[in-house]
C-alpha cells in the first residue's frame, strides 16, 4: 500500500536507512531522497539502493516530498528542520524518529512559532548499539513498537499517515503521552545506557583492565553490549531528557547504595530479596513467563 509519493529521509543512519529499506521492500513509497552532511555516506547510502537520490541540502532534500522523517541525532533536529521549512511542500506530513520526545516538539516550536498540524513526534523502540548506513536493515521494526507522541495542535490524519507508514515497515503503532514518554524512556531505555556506559567505563579506568575484559563472562557481554553505542547520539539523549534521566538515576542511586550498605552488613537477606524481586519481575516482563 502505498504512504508517500516521495519520502525524504534527512538522516541516512541506521534508523532512517532501516527505514527506507523497510518501505522500498514494501513498495510503499515511490521515490526516496536521502539528506546527510557527507557526501561519501550518501553515495553509499545510494550505492546500496537505500535511497533513489542524494542531497545534502535539507531544503533540496524536501522539495516535492509528501512525506519527510527526520533522523538524525537529537541535537541536529532543531537545525536540520530549519532548513527544510521553507521547502516543505502544502500536503507534506512530517515526523521524526528521536528518542525522546519534549525537546523534538519544542524544536518544532521554536521553528515554525508554534506545533504545526502536519508534525507528528514518533519514536521507533527499536535499534541496535551499531550506526550509520552499513548497519542499516529492512527487519527492523518487524513485530517492535513505534510510539507516537501527537499534541493538541496534531492533525488526526497526519497522525494516521505516519501510523501508515510504521505499519507498512512492519510495526506496531501505540500513541502515547508526550512527558509519559520521555519517563518511561528515561526508565528503560536512557537509564540502562548510563549503566552501561559507566560500568565499561569504570572497569576500563582500573589498573590492569586488560585482564579484567579477558576473563569477562557472557553477561558482561550482554549487559554491556550497548556502551557501544555512538556516543553522539547517546550525549544528545541525555541532555533532550535531562530532568526524567537524572530522576532515574538517583533513585537508582539510592538503590544501588542501599545494595552496598546490605554487602558491607553482610545483610544475606536483603541481597536474596532484591535478586529474588529482580528475577520474578524479569521473568514474568521481559521473558513473558509466570503472567507477566
Ligand atoms: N540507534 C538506535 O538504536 C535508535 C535511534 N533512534 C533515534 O534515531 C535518530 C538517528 O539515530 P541513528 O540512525 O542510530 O544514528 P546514525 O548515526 O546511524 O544516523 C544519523 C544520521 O544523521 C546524519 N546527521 C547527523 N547530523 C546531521 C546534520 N546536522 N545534518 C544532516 N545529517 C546529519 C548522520 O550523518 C547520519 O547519517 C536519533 O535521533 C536517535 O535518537 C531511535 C530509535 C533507536
Ligand atoms: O540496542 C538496543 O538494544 C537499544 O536499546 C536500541 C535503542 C536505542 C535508542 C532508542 O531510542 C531505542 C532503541
Amino acid at each position: 500500500m502505498a504512504v508517500a509519493r516521495r519520502l525524504a529521509v534527512l538522516g541516512v543512519g541506521l534508523i532512517g536507512g532501516s527505514l527506507a529499506r523497510a518501505l522500498r521492500r514494501a513498495e510503499a513509497v515511490g521515490e526516496i531522497v536521502g539528506c546527510g552532511r557527507d557526501p561519501a555516506h550518501l553515495a553509499r547510502a545510494v550505492e546500496l539502493g537505500v535511497v533513489d537520490r542524494a542531497e545534502t541540502d535539507p531544503a533540496a532534500a524536501v522539495a516535492g516530498a509528501d512525506l519527510v522523517v527526520l533522523a538524525v541525532p537529537l541535537g541536529a533536529m532543531r537545525a536540520v528542520l530549519a532548513a527544510a521549512a521553507p521547502a516543505l511542500a502544502a500536503d507534506a506530513v512530517v515526523t521524526d524518529v528521536g528518542s525522546a520526545k519534549a525537546s523534538v516538539i519544542a524544536d518544532a516550536r521554536a521553528v515554525f512559532g508554534r506545533i504545526p498540524r502536519w508534525f507528528v513526534p514518533g519514536h521507533p523502540i527499536a535499534g541496535t548499539e551499531r550506526s550509520g548506513v552499513e548497519a542499516a536493515f529492512a527487519e527492523l521494526f518487524e513485530d517492535h513498537r513505534v510510539l507516537l507522541t501527537p499534541v493538541a495542535e496534531t492533525d488526526p490524519a497526519a497522525v494516521e499517515r505516519v501510523r501508515r507508514m510504521w505499519e507498512a515497515a512492519g510495526a506496531v503503532v501505540e500513541t502515547m503521552e508526550v512527558a509519559h514518554h520521555d519517563a518511561v524512556l528515561a526508565a528503560t531505555s536512557h537509564l540502562p545506557h548510563m549503566l552501561a556506559y559507566a560500568l565499561v567505563d569504570a572497569l576500563a579506568r582500573l589498573e590492569g583492565h586488560e585482564e579484567i575484559f579477558r576473563y569477562a563472562a557472557g553477561g558482561f557481554r550482554d549487559f554491556t553490549r550497548i556502551a557501544s553505542s555512538d556516543p553522539v547520539m547517546w550525549h544528545d539523549i541525555c541532555l533532550a531528557n535531562r530532568e526524567a534521566l537524572l530522576g532515574m538515576l538517583r533513585r537508582f542511586q539510592a538503590d544501588l547504595a542501599r545494595l552496598a550498605d546490605a554487602v558491607e552488613a553482610g545483610d544475606g537477606e536483603t541481597l536474596l530479596a532484591t535478586f529474588r524481586r529482580a528475577k520474578a519481575a524479569r521473568d514474568a516482563h521481559v521473558l513473558g513467563r509466570g503472567g507477566g
